[in-house]
């Protein structure tokens, strides 16, 4: 990183991001607090508002065009949404800031009582007029909030049910609130809290939609700890001018660098937040079919980052530039391919490696015994496709194969993901229920990913499944009959966690029948076969690797392990014109940390002995300085002005040994 001034000081990953919906007894905190200050405003409970304070057609026509391009995009998210919510009278609106109805998508047969209920475009429901409500509550709090019937400061809105969240603008204030209201009396905290769920969900991805769009002429860096997640709602999202400089960063991005704002982050030169030095960065950019790198913080935290030109930037400069070449190998650039399909025997994942081998043998061992397996590892070491060749191994392999990943659903959301629905039962989404991920695995084998960050009651909802084998889904009162083979992973240290009362004693000790842990790509023996192998499957067999690329990319840290390697031989194939990868096809990041740890045996090759002659400089020059020095490492550093490892690295590369430490 270059340091023209003091790197910014970042924390560890903080909590915040976009806010979440309150949990149980601080939910109802909130409430109390959105009444005293009812109370406080001077608002009358029993008294409906004699001016529904209403905006006039007209006025309601100006400010829907005020909100042009916001009421387009939330419009088209409403009525996606509006198909998963509708069944139990949810409708969906749209607010501004002050919490004046703009735009209303539901049920047209339900219009008549919403209009009773007070629900109607050009409405005012901030909390100062309407008392406690999901809107104005939730503009008040800045946070997504449930306001269930009699929560309600008024008793004129005691029918009421509503779910309220921010849309926030590019700095994170509050622009406008998603709401679901409904009439409908059979809500329950637990129903509502999933339409909240979805709401939030809704209203964080028009807010990201909203930053994206304000910054559609800077640099985009999307990051997220694990590369999968690049992309996607949860990610880091930062926007950088041409010349360097953050110029903005949403709330998950703060999280990720560890900044409780984004205004300590505005102005600072990119490169004292992430390894990255402008005119790369705007390489990058440029190029933004290559997907993934890897960045580091000044802190030293890996993270998966795409780099792309904003909207607007990226449109102008396809204008200006002649269509980008085909690459050699775009169908695997474009569509990549899954290689479950080829690798999913425990054979063929055994590979050369002791402790792999080992995996498998022991996993062979219990096959159709019915003992879970808990799978440990690194991200992207092969958890799931390991748990994939255990179900293809075992007498199952005819029934289905179901992944849950734990960490990737909303905890609102996972218990009726895992255990289903029965039908009227939620938010009536689907009238016929839903069958959860425990049910659709019947008779096959559940791979629960990320076991870690199963909320806790749900993990004694879990552990009763496993223990009686049948399950009740939500709103039902009949349990089913389930039988399926369980496989879970995590990368966390399970017994830690049961210590720090996080994780439930007795469901590790169910799920924990054998422990497998696979290893880090970066130590396994045969990680010269597993790069070949990926290189055949990325390339149909077309593209080889030439010596010094091999040694670069097996002597690489490989934080996201597989899933990482697969990335980088996919764009270096993408990229390479021939049939040989070699060192220059291997993504710049690739090559700055073989750099960095002088990755000898590749350099080596073309120094010693070779005709080089900035090589042969380098090494005679070494050479006279240790000699000078009496061959005194430290002060021969020094007169060089070099670290101590730095010379050690050159002067393995160059054959120099036998000198004194000093
Ligand atoms: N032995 C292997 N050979 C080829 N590809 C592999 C191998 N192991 C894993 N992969 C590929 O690496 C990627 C990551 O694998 P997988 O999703 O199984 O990892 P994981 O450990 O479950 O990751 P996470 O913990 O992040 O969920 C997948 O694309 C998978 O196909």
């Amino acid at each position: 990183m270059s340091s023209i001034i003091a790197p910014i000081s970042l924390g560890r990953a903080s909590e915040g991001g976009y806010p979440s919906p309150l949990p149980g007894d601080k939910a109802q905190r909130l409430i109390s607090k959105s009444w005293q200050r009812c109370q406080a405003y001077g608002l009358d409970p029993r008294k409906k508002p004699k001016d529904a304070n209403v905006l006039e057609g007209p006025q309601v026509k100006e400010e829907r065009e005020r909100h042009g391009e916001l009421l387009k995009v939330a419009n088209a998210e409403m009525h996606s949404l509006y198909q998963q919510v509708s069944g139990s009278g949810w409708s969906l609106l749209l607010t501004d800031n002050r919490g004046v109805i703009l735009d209303y998508v539901g049920d047209p047969n339900l219009r008549r009582e919403f209009r009773s209920a007070g629900l109607w475009l050009g409405a005012d429901w901030s909390e100062r007029h309407e008392g406690t409500n999901g809107i104005g509550t939730a503009l008040t709090e800045s946070r997504p909030v449930a306001v269930l019937r009699d929560q309600h400061y008024k008793a004129c809105h005691h029918a009421l049910s509503c779910c309220g969240a921010p849309i926030l603008d590019a700095n994170g204030q509050v622009m406008a609130v998603l709401d679901a209201s409904t009439v409908n009396g059979n809500q329950t905290p637990e129903t509502q809290s999933h339409t909240l769920a979805l709401v939030t969900l809704s209203a964080q991805f028009i807010s990201k939609w909203r930053f994206l769009e304000e910054f559609s002429d800077a640099i985009i860096i999307r990051f997220h700890s694990r590369c999968e997640y690049v992309g996607l709602i949860n990610d880091g999202v930062l926007a950088v001018s041409r010349d360097g400089t953050i110029v903005g960063a949403d709330h998950n991005a703060c999280v990720f660098l560890g900044l409780p704002d984004r205004h300590r982050l505005i102005g600072w030169p990119i490169d004292q937040v992430l390894d990255i030095r402008p005119e790369i960065l705007v390489e990058r950019a440029e190029r933004p079919y290559l997907p993934y790198w890897v960045l580091t913080t000044a802190q030293g935290t890996q993270l998966h980052a795409r780099i792309q030109l904003g909207h607007t930037a990226a449109g102008r400069r396809a204008a200006e530039q002649p269509a980008r070449p085909v690459p050699v190998q775009s169908r695997s650039a474009s569509q990549p391919r899954d290689h479950r399909a080829t690798l999913c025997t425990l054979e063929a994942l055994k590979g050369n490696d002791p402790r792999m081998a080992r995996n498998v043998n022991r996993a062979y061992r219990i096959i159709d015994k019915d003992i879970p397996i808990l799978l440990n590892g690194e991200t992207g070491t092969g958890k799931e496709l390991f748990a994939r060749a255990v179900h293809t191994a075992s007498s199952r392999r005819d029934g289905p194969f179901v992944a849950v990943n734990c960490a990737s659903i909303p905890e609102p959301l996972i218990e009726s993901e895992l255990f289903g629905y029965k039908g009227g039962a939620f938010t009536g989404a689907d009238r016929n229920g839903r069958k959860g991920k425990i049910l659709q695995a019947h008779g096959g084998t559940l791979f629960l990913d990320e076991i870690g960050d199963m909320p806790l009651e749900l993990q004694a909802r879990l552990l009763r499944v496993l223990e009686e084998r049948e399950i009740v889904p939500i709103g039902g009162d009949k349990p089913q009959a389930v039988d399926v083979y369980l496989v879970s992973a995590t990368h966390h240290n399970l017994p830690e966690l049961v210590a720090e009362g996080r994780f439930r004693e007795d469901l590790y000790y169910r799920l924990n029948g054998l422990t497998l842990t696979l290893p880090p790509l970066r130590d396994r023996a045969d990680c010269q076969d597993v790069i070949r192998c990926i290189l055949r499957l990325e390339s149909d067999g077309r593209v080889d690797i030439d010596q010094a690329a091999l040694a670069v990319l097996r002597n690489h840290p490989w934080p996201g392990n597989i899933r990482q390697l697969r990335n980088v031989l996919r764009t270096a194939v993408a990229l390479s014109d021939g049939e040989t990868l070699t060192v220059e096809d291997l993504p710049d990041d690739v090559l700055d940390a073989a750099e960095t740890a002088g990755d000898d045996q590749v350099i080596e090759g073309t120094c010693t002995g070779g005709g080089d002659p900035l090589a042969n400089a380098e090494r005679r020059a070494l050479q006279a300085a240790l000699e000078q020095h009496g061959g005194n490492v430290s002060r021969t550093a020094e007169s060089l002005g070099v670290s101590r490892n730095t010379l050690y690295r050159k002067m393995r590369r160059h054959g120099l040994g036998g000198a004194r430490g000093g």
